[in-house]
């Protein structure tokens, strides 16, 4: 049995069992079913109780059996829906006891229940967005009932998870309770056995609109088209919500099934779910070895160091304050320390008044304290240290033979290189096995993936440690391996370098980016490269001889060994255009640092001056070719990183791209959407490309899509099985 029924007194207590979430699958729907209608018919049950097993209420319907499920008869036969009825409508009262997370078709379920309970720690919300679906248990009707419109849609349209302290201020729970929700819940049926139940149906509920309900649901809509580019389910989810307000309740349902059903087999919902499950399967790493997250034992963290508070320490202080680890920031120079800590400290403070607004700062929740120090000593009782200075590989090395000498015994050492050699940082140190890359992404305090770069001597304690404290930072860490730039800016560079080349060809930023953005991408290649700053590449370039100083005398303007190359990115830099914080770059901002990128007439020209000076034709692009040219050769480097062995599947490359690099979710990654648009197309366009263009390596399509293609293009699950590591969990 999926639902398990015992009496506590005159109370039925029914709990949901599918380890490890509770999970809704039509098994335990069946179930739950069966028990509702049961206890509803015994006369010594006066009420019921709906709970769930090892201290989860439910994380919602089972997204594994969705593959499996034919929308047209299985959802018709029988839904969470017919269930969620059931407990509304019975005459004995319902309590759900919320504990751990009630998400998605958990939440409608507990929504159905005539009072909720949760448990402090517990938290909730309508999730289903996020996997390219709507709420279709009825959420879309329900919650704008029971906690007004403009509230319920930014939890259905943003998927957002709210604790169960913020769901009782928004009326979404009853009451919080710091002991067991299951007791309370109990003494709570036996009190309100024989009171009336009408009022508490949400069902029955009038709702309640703001009179410019119209206007609030189409900013809405406008408002997301814009956030979530291209994406349909937050669109639909806002359409259910208009149901809700326009339709009697039962109709209201109706139109959320059909609503939902045009979602349910989209490849959008597909893109979602895959990149859902993606990101699960990375946290189980393994690496060629043999090492595993299974096998490997991770230490606690308490005390982390960061040194340098330029921009990329100072989010990496936050987060970790933010996790509750005791900070010691080390700094060079004294202003840069003053900058830095205030820094951190105003974002610090915003979050707290942020907690406080919400009445959840609890105790055990308050941040870990910072020490803000020019003085190198300090790291000595560090567990963990970060360096976050300039990327300067001899800076980086100097900074390491340091730490070798201060840093206890058993501490580990990591640096946030953009892509140098890990191997030659830890090659300085007296630990090599105890260094290890860790790639965060900016703002280090916002963005979700941490790319955790394996030395050839890093521990299986070291990786397992810094998974772990991904995902104490509330990160996705994707283990990858040793190789220039990694894999998330290596898969970039060629996609860079091709926009850059559209550039030269007769297009302009605004172009390319707005195909770019169309496609879903959060910000175009040039807007992107203006926020990131176009020194950064730059430098690394003089560092590599390929502009500045070292550049050997000679070399062909637009070429280097033999390949095609654009000076244009550095004649900008040259020309103190570093992107937003110079204020100006491939667009003008309103002010230095400011954020709104504006057509900026001198790159026009300048563009138009440079073709003229080195007699390039114009060449006419279509959209989808600008799309093809700079997606096609990203998706090319991913398969020679598979190739290469430095991600151990599609899926690591994918969350990669998914969580730092704005790549649309809806499309799941860029690998998964090669597989989607057909690897035989990705191949013959590329091969097209690289006949036009042999000057551009990047264009060579790789080993590994060619035998894939030859094979008859398998299924992106079965990618690994080719490369000799272990099969995809997927
Ligand atoms: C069919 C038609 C139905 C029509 C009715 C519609 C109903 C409804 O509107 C639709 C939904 O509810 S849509 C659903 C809406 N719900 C959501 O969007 C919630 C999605 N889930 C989450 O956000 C997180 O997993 C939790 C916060 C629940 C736990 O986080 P945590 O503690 O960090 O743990 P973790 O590592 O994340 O997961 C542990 C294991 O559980 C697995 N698994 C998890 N949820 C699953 C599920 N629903 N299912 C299956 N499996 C699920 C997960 O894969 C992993 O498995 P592994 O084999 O060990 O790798
Ligand atoms: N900026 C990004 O978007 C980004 C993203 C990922 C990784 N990274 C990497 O993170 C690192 C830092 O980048 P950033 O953008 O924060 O640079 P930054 O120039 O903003 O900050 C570097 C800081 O390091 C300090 N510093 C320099 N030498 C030091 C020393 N000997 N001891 C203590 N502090 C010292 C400087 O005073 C400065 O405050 C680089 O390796 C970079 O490649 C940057």
């Amino acid at each position: 049995m999926a639902a398990l029924k015992h009496i506590v007194g005159s109370v039925a207590v029914i709990t949901i069992r599918n380890p490890p979430v509770n999970a809704l699958s039509p098994q335990v729907q069946v179930s739950l079913m069966e028990v509702l209608k049961d206890v509803t018919l015994d006369p010594s049950v006066k009420a019921i109780v709906l709970c769930g097993e090892n201290g989860k209420f439910s994380g919602g319907a089972d997204i594994r059996t969705f593959s499996k499920t034919d929308p047209k008869t299985d959802i018709k036969r029988m839904s969470l829906d017919d269930v969620n009825s059931v407990a509304e409508r019975s005459r004995k009262p319902v309590v759900a006891a919320v504990e751990g997370v009630a998400l998605g078709g958990g939440l409608e379920l507990a929504l159905a229940c005539h009072y909720r309970i949760a448990h402090v720690k517990a938290r909730v919300g309508l999730t289903e967005v996020l996997l390219g679906l709507l709420p279709g248990a009825g959420g879309t009707q329900r919650l704008p009932r029971l906690i007004g419109v403009p509230a319920a849609l930014d939890m259905i349209t943003t998927g957002k998870i709210v604790p169960a302290p913020v769901a009782v201020k928004l009326g979404i729970v009853d009451s919080v309770t710091e002991g067991s929700a299951v007791e309370e819940a109990i003494h709570l049926a036996q009190k309100v056995v024989g009171q009336p139940l009408e009022s508490r149906r949400i069902c029955s509920k009038p709702i309640q609109c703001p009179p410019n309900v119209d206007s609030l649901l189409n900013d809405a809509k406008v408002k997301l088209k814009k956030q979530f580019r291209g994406a349909e389910s937050h669109q639909v989810c806002v359409e259910a919500i208009r149901a809700a307000v326009q339709l009697p309740f039962a109709e209201g349902i109706v139109k959320e099934r059909e609503l939902f059903l045009s979602l349910f087999n989209s490849d959008q919902a597909k893109a979602c779910q895959y990149a859902f499950f993606a990101e699960r399967s990375v946290a189980k790493w393994t690496t060629p070895s043999g090492a595993n997250w299974k096998s490997a034992s991770p230490q606690t963290i308490r005390t982390a160091a960061v040194i340098g508070l330029g921009t990329m320490g100072q989010g990496i202080a936050v987060s970790l304050a933010k996790a509750q680890i005791q900070v010691i920031a080390v700094e060079q120079d004294e202003q840069q320390l003053e900058k830095g800590s205030k820094a951190v400290t105003a974002i610090l403070e915003r979050e707290t008044l942020k907690k406080q607004q919400f009445e959840l700062a609890h105790k055990s929740d308050s941040f870990g304290s910072v020490t803000f120090t020019l003085d190198f000593n300090a790291l000595k009782n560090a567990d963990l240290v970060i360096e976050a200075v300039y990327e300067n590989m001899a800076l980086k090395k100097e900074i390491f033979q340091r730490l070798s000498s201060i840093c206890k015994p058993g501490a580990f050492l990591c640096t946030n290189t953009s892509g140098l050699d890990i191997d030659e940082i830890a090659s300085v140190t007296d630990r090599p096995h105890l260094v290890i890359g860790t790639h965060f992404f900016s703002p280090a305090h916002l963005m979700k993936l941490l790319e955790v770069v394996r030395g050839y001597h890093s521990s299986s304690t070291i990786i397992s440690t810094v998974m772990n404290l991904s995902k104490v930072l509330n990160k996705v860490g994707v283990v990858v391996d040793n190789c220039p730039l990694f894999v998330g800016n290596r898969l970039l560079l060629p996609y860079i370098n091709q926009a850059v080349f559209l550039l030269e060809d007769g297009r302009t930023p605004e172009e390319v980016d707005q195909v770019l953005e169309e496609f879903g991408y959060a910000m175009g290649p040039f807007r992107m490269s203006d926020l990131a700053g176009l020194d950064i590449g730059w430098r690394s370039r003089m560092e590599f001889g390929l502009t500045g100083p070292k550049l050997l005398p000679g070399a062909p303007v637009r070429q280097r060994e033999g390949k095609r190359y654009s000076p244009l990115p550095d004649i900008l830099c040259e020309e103190g255009r570093f992107g937003q914080k110079s204020g100006k770059g491939w667009y003008q901002y309103e002010t230095v640092g400011g954020r709104n990128a504006a057509r900026d007439p001198w790159v026009h020209n300048f563009l138009h001056e440079y073709r003229r000076a080195h007699a390039i034709k114009q060449k006419n692009v279509s959209q989808g070719e600008i799309l093809e040219w700079c997606l096609y050769p990203l998706i090319n480097e991913g398969f020679k990183v598979l190739e290469d062995g430095i991600a151990s599947g599609p899926e690591d490359i994918d969350v990669i791209y998914n969580n730092g690099y704005g790549w649309p979710r809806h499309k799941g990654g860029p690998m998964f959407y090669a597989s989607m648009i057909g690897l035989p197309r990705v191949l013959v366009k590329l091969e097209e490309f690289y006949k036009n263009n042999p000057d551009i390596p990047s264009l060579k399509p790789s080993n590994l899509l060619k035998a894939l293609v030859k094979q008859g293009s398998p299924p992106l699950k079965e990618w690994r099985s080719q490369l000799g590591y272990p099969n995809s969990r997927l």
